[in-house]
Formats: structure tokens, sequence, C-alpha cells
């Protein structure tokens, strides 16, 4: 088996080869820099790093290696880099700490423990890898209900899990279709309320006069009509999530009184004189520029900074990465089981048509389209005309793996080599590759130094 891999980054020679000596066991690679600690983090890609904090070019203060601490954690986030501190720096071990190190030691170090602590981040590093990878074979659902493989999806979806356990209000901003409700639903379903109410209500789809009532409730005779005591969406939500939809639709006047919700957690009914305190977690969505209605005063800033603690940015269909194929393939499979339709398939042409199409209504008028053709089509084939789609005039990316891999090696080349003005070595460092490999990829993609 291959031995597991120890990045050890040390400015002092002499301590270098200790501690390569020391973790003999490992497969132990060295660097002396901060340039050359990240080139060997992206050649080898170590699960852990012991990392000396004073660096070259200045090895009496601590700046190059914090630098080096953040840019390999920015660079590869699961590494474990563990630090080596000078002794009793403690600012250094508590900023280095804040910024991600996975231990401190202080110099002289203790090389028993050193070697527990690196075991045991390795150990950490291959559980969060393997849950990685697990996500990874089942990609189509990253969260339940949520259908994907788009790497920007996943990174959401992530996001998701991390935000839903917290009290955090959460703006997630979309446009139209994109799934906005899908994912607030998911942040209540992994939150700590799931077992209570789930309640949304759409701003722009209710009529304003009728929108505080419907938020805020009403005491019996509050207006005409109003017969008896009725409790608002946002008491109904009680103890649960409230899910605000279109909030850049809400009128100024209601911004305010939601403001005051906001702040203190406490609802006026209309015509009612009592606050009553409702717990809620509030999620809002909007498919509005805020920022651009906050400039033009069409939307409090003050409401703004209060909804957006945590912003989430659902990306439209056409940017994710093959996700129109997937979830038209996903949404008919569900609609041919629900309309108790035969196995239909799509033709080719329907599948380049469908991943052609840049989707203005996103995953709402994907799916629409997909009922559509499955309960019209007349035999087991779906094709363009039957999506109602145009036909591509060009043809969708190319997905012959030999091509595509060599068009993006051929890309990361250029850049590379271009970042550093031609110097074969500096690019090598870049891409995480030998020299030699270098000169080898330029031969054969043809490109001269
Ligand atoms: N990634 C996805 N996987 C599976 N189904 C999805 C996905 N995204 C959206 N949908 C489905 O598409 C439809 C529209 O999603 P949703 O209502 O969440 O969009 P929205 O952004 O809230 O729309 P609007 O802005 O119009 O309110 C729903 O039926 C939803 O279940």
């Amino acid at each position: 088996m291959a031995k597991r891999k120890l990045l050890v980054v040390e400015g002092d020679a002499e301590l270098r080869r200790a501690l390569r000596l020391h973790f003999e066991h490992l497969e132990v690679v060295v660097a002396d820099s901060r340039e050359t600690a990240l080139a060997q983090v992206r050649r080898h890609e170590p699960p852990a790093v012991l990392l000396d904090l004073c660096l070259p070019p200045e090895p009496e203060v601590t700046v190059e290696g914090l630098a080096a601490l953040r840019q390999i954690l920015s660079e590869a986030p699961d590494t474990k880099v563990v630090v080596l501190a000078p002794g009793r720096d403690h600012a250094s071990a508590l900023e280095a700490i804040g910024s991600g190190a996975y231990d401190v030691h202080h110099k002289p170090c203790d090389l028993a423990l050193l070697s527990l602590v690196v075991e045991r981040a390795a150990v950490l590093y291959a559980l969060q890898q393997e849950h990685r990878r697990t996500q990874q074979l089942a990609p189509d659902s990253p969260l339940a209900g949520i259908v994907s493989r788009d790497a920007a999806m996943l990174k959401l979806c992530r996001d998701v899990e991390r935000v839903a356990p917290t009290a955090a209000t959460v703006m997630l901003l979309g446009e139209s279709g994109s799934g906005k409700e899908l994912v607030a639903r998911a942040l209540h379903r992994m939150s700590g309320r799931a077992d209570a109410r789930f309640v949304a209500i759409n701003c722009a789809a209710i009529p304003g006069d009728l929108l505080e009532s419907e938020l805020f409730g009403h005491e019996k005779g509050a207006f005409t009509g109003a017969g008896q005591q009725t409790l608002g969406k946002i008491e109904m939500a009680s103890g649960g999530t409230f899910f605000l939809d279109e909030v850049g639709d809400m009128a100024l006047a209601l911004q305010a009184k939601l403001l005051r919700f906001v702040q203190e957690r406490v609802i006026e009914r209309v015509g009612g004189r009592a606050e009553i305190a409702v717990d809620v977690r509030i999620v809002c969505a909007t498919h509005q520029d805020l920022k651009a209605l906050v400039a033009r005063g069409a939307f409090r800033e003050d409401l703004y900074y209060r909804l957006s603690e945590i912003v989430l940015a659902i990306p439209a269909l056409r940017e994710r990465v093959g996700d129109c194929a997937l979830l038209a393939h996903h949404f008919r499979n569900l609609w041919s089981a629900r309309t108790g339709r035969v196995p239909m398939r799509f033709t080719d042409e329907a599948v380049a048509a469908i991943e052609a199409y840049r989707w203005p209504g996103n995953v709402r008028e994907l799916e629409n389209c997909i009922k559509r053709a499955v309960i019209m089509a007349d035999g087991p084939l779906i094709g363009a005309s039957d999506l109602g789609l145009p036909l591509p005039g060009q043809p969708g990316p190319d997905v012959n793996l030999r091509r595509a891999r060599a068009a993006a090696e051929y890309q990361a080349m250029v850049c590379a080599l271009a970042r550093a003005d031609g110097n074969i070595a500096r690019a090598a460092e870049l891409m995480g590759v030998s020299r030699p490999t270098v000169y080898d990829l330029m031969h054969y993609h043809g490109i001269r130094g």
C-alpha cells in the first residue's frame, strides 16, 4: 500500500531533516518557503502539513508562515495544517487557529505528541474524503428533493447543511422557478424546527392592502368583513420556519412593520393592541436585485441587513453544468410514473434541444415542459417537437472524455505558462506537476516555450 503523505514546511534545514527522519514511516515531502509549500500541496495533495510559522524571507516573525497557512487552506480546505509556532508566541498561535489551523505546537516540539496529532489529522482527513465520495456517489440528490450535479449547486447544498441548524435569517436570491422555495424547505427540514410548521407567503401574490393581515393576523371587527379573530402566517409558523417569498415586492409602509417584528420578534394583530411574542426562523427570497431597490429607496436598508444575515444565491438553470438533461430525465421518470405511462425515452435530438434552450423560467419551466410532453406524446419516444423546443443550431458540449481532457489540459497549460510569463519551473509549480511533465505536455500539445 502506498505510504501516506506528509508535507513538512520548515525553514531550518536541520529541523527539516530531523522531522523527515522522525516520520520515516510516511512519505515525507518537504518545502522551505511559502511558494514551495504551495507547489507541494498542489502536486501531492497531502492530508496533513507540518508548517513552521517562521519562514524565510523574515524567519524572525510569523507573517510568511501565517500567509502560507491561509493560502494552503484556501487552495485545499480539507488539509489538516499542524502549525509549529515559536515558543510562547501566543498571539501567532491564536491567529493560526483563527485562520483554520488544525492544531498548534510550540517549539521545541514534543515529537511523540506530534506523531499522534499527525496520525489523528490523517484519520480525520480520510473520513472527510470518504464522506465526500459517498456524497458524490449519490449526486443526483445532494439534499432530499434537490436534483443536481452542478458544482455551484452542490456547494449551495453544503451551505444549506451548514446554515440549517443555526438561527440565522437567510436570504435566498435566484430567478423565478430556480428552486428558492425548495431550498427554504430544505433549511426547515434540516433544522431543529423540522417538527413544527413551515409556513410560506408570497408577497407578490397578495394584494398590498391584504398582506398586513395575512402576515400579522387580525382581531374580530378590525375591518369590514373581519368577522372573527384570525391568526397571521407569522403566528402560524410559531416554533417553525416562516418563508417570506418575493420580499422585494413589499410596500415600504409594511416593511416598517416587518422590521419591527424582525428586530423585536413580537407582532401586533391588525386591530389589536397586545404584543405577541413569536419564535420563528425567518427565510426570505426574492428574484429582484435588493441592493438596487435599496439604492432607489424602494427597500429599507435596515430591513435589508436584518434579513440578509446569510445570503445564498441559487444559480439559474442555464448556468448549471449538466443539470438540464439530468432534471429532464428526473421529471420524465417522475411524470411517467405519476401518469401511469410506459417508461419513455428522449430522442438524442430532444436532449440536445433541452441542453441548448436557455430556460428563462428555470426548473419550473423545464418541469412543466416535460410533464406536458409525457402526457401528450403518442408513443414511448419524446422528440424535440413534443417538447415544443427549437432545434439547437449548434451541437452541445463535446462529451468525448479524451477530447474534453485534452482541451482542459491545453487550456490549463496555456494559462499557467501565461501567468508564469513563460517560466517553465513556475508554470510546473502552478500546475502541480514536475518540469519534465510540463515539457512533455508542451510537446504533446505543440506549444512552444
Ligand atoms: N434542483 C431541483 N431538483 C428537483 N426539483 C426542483 C429543483 N429545483 C426546483 N425544482 C422544482 O421546480 C419547481 C419550482 O421550484 P420553486 O417553487 O422552489 O422555485 P422558486 O424559485 O421558489 O420559484 P418562484 O420564484 O417562482 O417562487 C418546484 O416544483 C420544485 O420542486
